[in-house]
């Protein structure tokens, strides 16, 4: 599903260029759920942007399920997102327009594909039911969180990204939120890589990666 070949990323640090990923290697096929855990400023959110083609690595290939997704054009990069992706990103980027029901209802209406009655499951199951009617700046960065996990599933992607998906959540939520993200995608066959600080959280998913000096390695737990 996911192949990183010797993947190089930097970013001009001043005079510098600072070297983030450095010949970075990543296979995974069979491994449903991908766990990342590193330090602050590892390159975790990098990687996944790299993954959700908005930033291309200054050299290597990366294909998402036979997409060779480092070559991609902007429009080939837009249909790919929009199609297969769903995000769950540290800002939420929710649209301050739109109630609840119609943020978690965006990306599928895109795609023509608004199963009602998936998505109401959604938010019966994430607790947002009785927020549907709700503007994005009258809720809590929890709820605004929870919100952003049901419009990335809303489409059935086939790959979800998440970077701290439950950040911002408190330890009941956050196990409640963390068993949802899992079954939901087992269930919707959604291949999840998921980045986090928590360590509890890492040892759940199929496998667990440290990034540490630009390179990943499998975690034996
Ligand atoms: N667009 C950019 N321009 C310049 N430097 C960047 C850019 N994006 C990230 N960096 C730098 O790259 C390094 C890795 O950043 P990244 O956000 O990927 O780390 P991270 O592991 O996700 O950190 P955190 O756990 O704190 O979110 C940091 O030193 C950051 O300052």
């Amino acid at each position: 599903m996911i192949q990183i070949h010797k993947v190089n990323k930097s970013y001009q640090d001043g005079k510098q260029r600072k070297s983030i990923l450095i010949d970075l290697e990543l296979s995974v096929q069979d491994e449903k759920h991908v766990a990342i855990t590193g330090e602050s400023g590892s390159g975790k959110s990098t990687l996944l942007h790299l993954l959700a083609a908005v930033d291309k690595p200054d050299s290597g290939t990366i294909k998402v399920d036979d997409l060779l997704i480092s070559q991609f054009s902007t429009s080939q990069a837009d249909d790919y997102r929009r199609q297969h992706l769903g995000l769950v990103f540290q800002r939420f980027n929710l649209i301050e327009c739109l109630n609840v029901w119609d943020n978690i209802c965006f990306p599928a209406r895109i795609n023509s594909q608004v199963e009602q009655d998936y998505i109401q499951s959604l938010l019966d199951e994430l607790g947002l039911s009785a927020l549907k009617n709700k503007m994005p700046q009258a809720l809590s960065g929890g709820e605004q969180q929870r919100v952003a996990i049901a419009r990335a599933l809303a489409h059935k992607p086939k790959l979800l990204l998440a970077d701290e998906p439950t950040g911002n959540l408190d330890d009941k939520n956050s196990d409640k939120v963390a068993n949802l993200l899992f079954r939901l995608c087992t269930l919707n066959n959604t291949f999840l890589v998921l980045v986090t600080h928590s360590l509890q959280l890492a040892k759940r998913a199929d496998c667990h990666y440290l990034l540490r000096n630009g390179r990943l390695s499998l975690q034996h737990e």
